[in-house]
């Protein structure tokens, strides 16, 4: 069993729109890894930059054959915890709700509002229930060394921002628009829920890098969003997320330190030991490793 997790950094990349030619990394090696929860966006790529091991996973899949919705989740943050990765840094297109959020600079999303609706939301389930806590979705250590090395690439970085989580895979109306801006929301996308609440129930500290590709429907003078606009944007920054990942490198310190969310799941598992169902406990084996995992 998996006690603790390693003790050196090994980031997980989950690319986004844009993304899914993947990033360059030294002795890379593709492997498609199984998952008790189906089939993850394609395989993952995992290879080093500098000294730190990096694992990356299309999120749309190969050539972006998979819509918002149609992503498996789950399939993809237990894929990348099987792969032994620590943390998790999301890589994502977002449209701004916010004047300020330019197209072109980052947000390091720290906040999620989601809208989403036909979703696998959760790892666990009747069988063997359990509730994390989700009040800070967003890892800040990694959102900081993240947002730093943007900064260090170049890039105008926001530290902080509110995702809202849309379903799609339309693009919003204006008065949706404008609500979303009324309840606080800074910035919009359909991926990152369920994305950071599934890597929470792994235990994985999840940050999220998000490219401002374009002002949402809110903001008038602007026709609505158009998908070739957004891809433009992505491939203009495409050498800025490269060049944040080798900072990101760079940066990081030598060892990781345990992080409180690496003990996410401590308290969160409700359902009596006698009550748990065998069949869901044993496909928590990487998710849960630390709980009920058989998994070195
Ligand atoms: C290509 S525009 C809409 C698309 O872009 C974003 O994807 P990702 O978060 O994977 O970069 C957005 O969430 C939509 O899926
Ligand atoms: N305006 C927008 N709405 C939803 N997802 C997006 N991804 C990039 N721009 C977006």
């Amino acid at each position: 069993m998996r006690a603790e997790k390693s003790s050196f950094w090994h980031i997980g990349i989950i690319g986004g729109s844009g993304l899914t030619a993947g990033i360059e990394l030294e002795e890379a090696q593709e492997i498609s890894v199984s998952s008790p929860f189906g089939a993850a966006s394609g395989p993952v790529t995992t290879g080093r930059l500098g000294g730190v091991r990096f694992t990356f996973i299309a999120r749309h899949g190969a050539g972006h054959a998979i819509p918002p919705s149609s992503v498996n989740y789950r399939a993809n943050i237990d894929v990348l915890n099987r792969c032994g990765v620590t943390d998790v840094l999301a890589l994502s297109a977002i449209g701004s709700l916010r004047e300020e959020m330019a197209p072109g600079h980052m947000v390091m999303v720290d906040q999620f509002i989601d809208r989403t609706t036909s979703r696998e939301g959760s790892f666990f389930g009747t069988g063997l229930v359990a509730h994390v806590s989700l009040a800070d979705p967003v890892c800040p250590r990694l959102s900081a060394v993240a947002g730093a090395a943007a900064e260090a690439a170049g890039a105008k970085v926001h530290p902080a921002g509110c995702y809202l989580a849309m379903e799609g895979p339309q693009f919003s109306t204006r008065a949706e628009s404008r609500m979303y801006r009324a309840w606080g929301a800074d910035v919009i996308g359909m991926t990152g829920m369920p994305e950071a609440r599934l890597a929470r129930e792994a235990e994985l500290p999840y940050a999220m890098l998000g490219m401002v590709t374009d002002y949402d429907a809110w903001r008038e003078e602007e026709a609505g969003v158009e998908v070739s606009h957004v891809l433009e944007v992505m491939h203009a920054n495409a050498r800025v997320a490269r060049d944040t990942l080798r900072k990101l490198a760079a940066n990081l310190p030598p060892e990781r330190a345990p992080s409180p969310i690496d003990r996410a799941l401590d308290h969160a598992v409700i359902t009596a030991p006698g009550a748990r169902d065998p069949g869901v406990v044993a496909r928590l084996d990487a998710v849960a490793c630390r709980l009920f995992g058989t998994r070195d």
